[in-house]
């Protein structure tokens, strides 16, 4: 009988985000805090009689070739070959796409790490979480974290991650409705690329003295992609109303935190209409995690 996984892609979201600088190729030095949401895309692996990868679900905007999802497999599949001499079976990938693209929430990079993931364990390819890491760099910068899969302390581009504790906690998301193209932010002129560097134990004693997540460091990106999308600043303005909203990676989706999820249904039950709103709960790590390397882990 074929196998088949269903498997999740948490999204993502930047608690703080500064920008400390540009590397000669253009991208940015950045210092984030990743912490994974329980909201997010699920894909399902079905193994083929052949060797051929395909995706089984139509995602409007992004032809198969160009699917994350498809690229990943792709990688992984040259790279079992290499090591082990041996072609994979191909398989068939479809998707449940829960995640708005281009809302920050990294639901791309999260797609094409659970690819790596589940597809190592099923192909018993034997790459190491590292390795995976490594692999899937060069397809998208968020996608070393979601492989990593803990909440981080991040640096460099995102790629250079060390585990931080953060308290479990409620967060309400807004998605203004525009989707922000990830470059066209970072390539603003308006972009200030200078903020001081801090450490990872500033944030780590800020949590420890404020009892809460509110207020630490701010997201550099905000000011641009405010400026450009009207409807992101007016999420942060009406979200800030009650705590301390900013917004996620790039934009477009607005997020706050609170303690309580009573505190974040009281606060969901007033978002205005024309935005989707949602509540998610803080991870302490990817729920493929306590699933590998065993292909057993997923839900079958
Ligand atoms: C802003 C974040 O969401 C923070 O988590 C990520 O750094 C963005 O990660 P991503 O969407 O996976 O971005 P990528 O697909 O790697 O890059 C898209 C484009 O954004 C710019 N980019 C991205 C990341 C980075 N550190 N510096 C950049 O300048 C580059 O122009 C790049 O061509
Ligand atoms: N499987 C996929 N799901 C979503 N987007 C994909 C996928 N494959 C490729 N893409 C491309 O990647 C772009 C960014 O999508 P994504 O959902 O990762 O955005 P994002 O949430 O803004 O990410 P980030 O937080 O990393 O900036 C999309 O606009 C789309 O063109």
């Amino acid at each position: 009988m074929r196998q088949l996984l269903n498997c999740p892609a948490p999204a993502k979201l930047n608690l703080f985000l500064h920008v400390t600088g540009r590397r000669p190729d253009g991208y940015h030095l950045l210092q984030t805090v990743f912490q994974l949401i329980d909201r997010g895309d699920v894909l399902h692996f079905t193994l083929r009689d052949d060797d051929a990868i395909r995706r089984a679900t139509d995602v409007p905007g992004v032809p198969e070739e160009q699917d994350l999802i498809v690229r990943a497999a792709r990688l992984l599949q040259a790279e079992a070959i290499r090591r082990t001499g041996r072609t994979p079976p191909g398989v068939d990938i479809a998707i449940d796409k829960i995640l708005p693209m281009g809302g920050g929430l990294g639901g791309g990079s999260s797609d094409a790490a659970t690819t790596l993931l589940a597809l190592n364990a099923l192909w018993q390819a034997g790459l190491s979480r590292q390795e995976l890491m490594d692999l899937g760099l060069p397809l998208g910068a968020d996608i070393p974290f979601f492989v990593f899969g803990r909440t981080a302390f991040a640096e460099g581009v995102g790629e250079a991650l060390q585990a931080v504790e953060v308290p479990d906690c409620w967060y309400v998301v807004i998605e203004p409705g525009v989707a922000v193209p990830t470059a066209k932010i970072f390539t603003s002129e308006h972009l200030t690329r200078n903020t001081p560097l801090v450490i990872m134990s500033d944030f780590s004693s800020y949590l420890a003295k404020r009892n809460g997540l509110q207020g630490f460091g701010r997201n550099d990106l905000q000011q641009v992609a405010t400026r450009l999308f009207p409807p992101v600043a007016e999420a942060v303005e009406w979200l800030g109303g009650y705590g301390d909203a900013r917004m996620t990676g790039s934009g477009a989706c607005v997020f706050c935190a609170f303690d309580s999820e009573e505190q974040a249904d009281a606060v969901l039950a007033k978002v205005p209409d024309a935005w989707t709103g949602w509540k998610a709960k803080a991870l302490r790590h990817h729920p493929l995690l306590d699933m590998l390397p065993g292909t057993e882990s997923c839900e079958a």
